[in-house]
């Protein structure tokens, strides 16, 4: 398969023909400004030293300093965290953010480590990046396998380095560090809001619309969430183990309120522990769940999960991105081609940024605001911005993820354009 980032650029491309911004401007966005790689040695448990490989992008910083969220997970490389560093400049320009794209990551299987060694991967992380980020220059997050306690750690262990608390050098932290309200459900919400939007348009009914979710993490299971609690039919979800099935819809708040990063999704349906009452669920796997004949199906785990392999096969009329490049460039143009629409990834999913955006502001300003003011925040946020980017997809006749990447340039390109060329070889000295 090609590189992540020569897929991801392939939507740049689409998207520069209805753009005018300068040749030197979108040159400069075909490449990530800084990509750092580290070696990370962690003492385990047990004695034994073992490196681990890092890395972080800063992608763009045209427009503010670098914002991306930090993985851990076992298929980690350079490739991937360039493709999520890039689709950050693109996502925080669509949001009008005054934020440039990054994105970190770890190569690890953290369900492997004790606390006490994911403790010292995520402080042994922070030391070798420390000089690369900063409040004003790169502020990391969460993303896959990180959360809140991990990125308390880290901003703890940049202030230990820096000798001075510096809580707006990470976000997603927890609440008695800084944290903001809301950002831990906001990727989930800010997707929620933008999908209410759109199928508003198409005259949906949620008790008459069926929806998967593949994913159940930060990200899937809150989205899942509002949409029972909305009065969908979330019919499918599923975990990096497979997934359940339910034709009559499944009850999201009992399976949430059992489902554990150890205990599987198919492991609390099917030992009873929840779903005793209903006789009617199958297990599935996740390509059978991608493929069901639902009306929204939500990638919300990883990226390449729909390819030109199986792209023939999904059924839904909607597809909504909650995961980063969840669809490949090829995948797209057949999901096109049959008629499906589908909301990008750097519109869909950026209520995380957003909000990751709302605790930077407190953090340096020392005022901290309600969970009820963040969302009405993120709501007209994720809104105008949807609405913008649907606006362009109708007046000029393209996709969704064109139109978005459309929006995302034109502020991208305009701010390249203000700040001059920076040339090194201009002056001719
Ligand atoms: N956490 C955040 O704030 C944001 C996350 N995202 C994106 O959302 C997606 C999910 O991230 P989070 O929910 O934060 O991660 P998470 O770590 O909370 O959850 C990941 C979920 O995906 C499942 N999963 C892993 N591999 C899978 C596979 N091969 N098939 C099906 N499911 C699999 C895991 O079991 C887990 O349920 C990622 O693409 C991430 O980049 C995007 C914007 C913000
Ligand atoms: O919250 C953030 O700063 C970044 C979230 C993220 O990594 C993403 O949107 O993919």
């Amino acid at each position: 398969m090609a590189s992540i980032l020569s897929d991801a650029n392939r939507r740049l491309e689409r998207a520069l023909k209805y753009v005018s911004i300068s040749e030197d401007a979108s040159e400069r966005l075909r490449y990530p400004k800084a990509s750092l790689t580290v070696s990370i040695p962690v003492r385990m448990d047990d004695g034994r030293l073992k490196v681990f490989q890092g890395y972080r992008v800063r992608y763009d910083d045209t427009r503010g300093p670098t914002k991306g969220g930090i993985r851990f997970h076992p298929d980690v490389n350079l490739d991937e965290v360039q493709s999520l560093a890039f689709w950050m400049t693109f996502k925080c320009a669509a949001l009008n953010l005054p934020l440039g794209g990054a994105k970190g990551g770890v190569t690890v299987n953290p369900k492997e480590l004790s606390k006490f060694e994911l403790e010292r991967l995520s402080r042994g992380y922070i030391d070798a990046i420390a000089n690369f980020i900063g409040p004003d220059v790169d502020i990391p997050a969460p993303d896959v396998y990180t959360n809140p306690m991990i990125m308390g750690w880290m901003m703890d262990q940049y202030s230990i380095i820096y000798r001075k608390l510096s809580p707006a050098v990470i976000t997603g932290k927890p609440l008695s560090m800084g944290g903001s309200q809301g950002r831990d459900t906001a990727t989930g919400t800010g997707a929620f809001y933008v999908l209410q939007a759109m199928m508003a348009k198409f005259d949906r009914i949620p008790q008459n619309t069926t929806v998967a979710v593949q994913g159940f993490g930060n990200a899937g299971s809150v989205i899942a969430r509002l949409l029972f609690d909305a009065g969908y039919k979330v019919v499918a979800i599923s975990d990096s183990q497979g997934g359940i099935y339910t034709p009559s819809g499944l009850d999201i708040p009992s399976i949430q309120q059992f489902k554990t990063s150890t205990r599987s999704l198919q492991a609390v349906y099917c030992e009873g522990t929840v779903c005793n009452t209903v006789n009617d669920h199958t297990t599935i796997t996740n390509d059978e769940l991608l493929a069901l004949d639902v009306d929204i199906l939500i990638p919300a785990a990883l990226e390449n999960q729909i390819t030109a392999e199986n792209a023939n096969a999904i059924q839904a009329r909607y597809i909504f991105e909650v995961a980063n490049g969840p669809i490949t460039s090829e995948a797209d143009d057949m999901l096109s081609a049959k008629g499906i629409y589908v909301f990008p990834d750097i519109l869909v999913n950026a209520g995380g940024v957003t909000v990751s955006y709302f605790e930077w502001v407190q953090n340096r300003s020392g005022l901290y605001w309600s969970v009820e003011d963040v969302n009405a925040r993120l709501k007209t946020m994720m809104v105008t911005e949807g609405e913008c980017i649907w606006k362009i997809a109708q007046d000029l006749d393209i996709r969704p993820r064109t139109a978005a990447y459309v929006h995302a340039l034109e502020r991208l390109g305009d701010a390249l354009n203000a700040k001059g060329t920076r040339d090194y070889y201009v002056s001719g000295i």
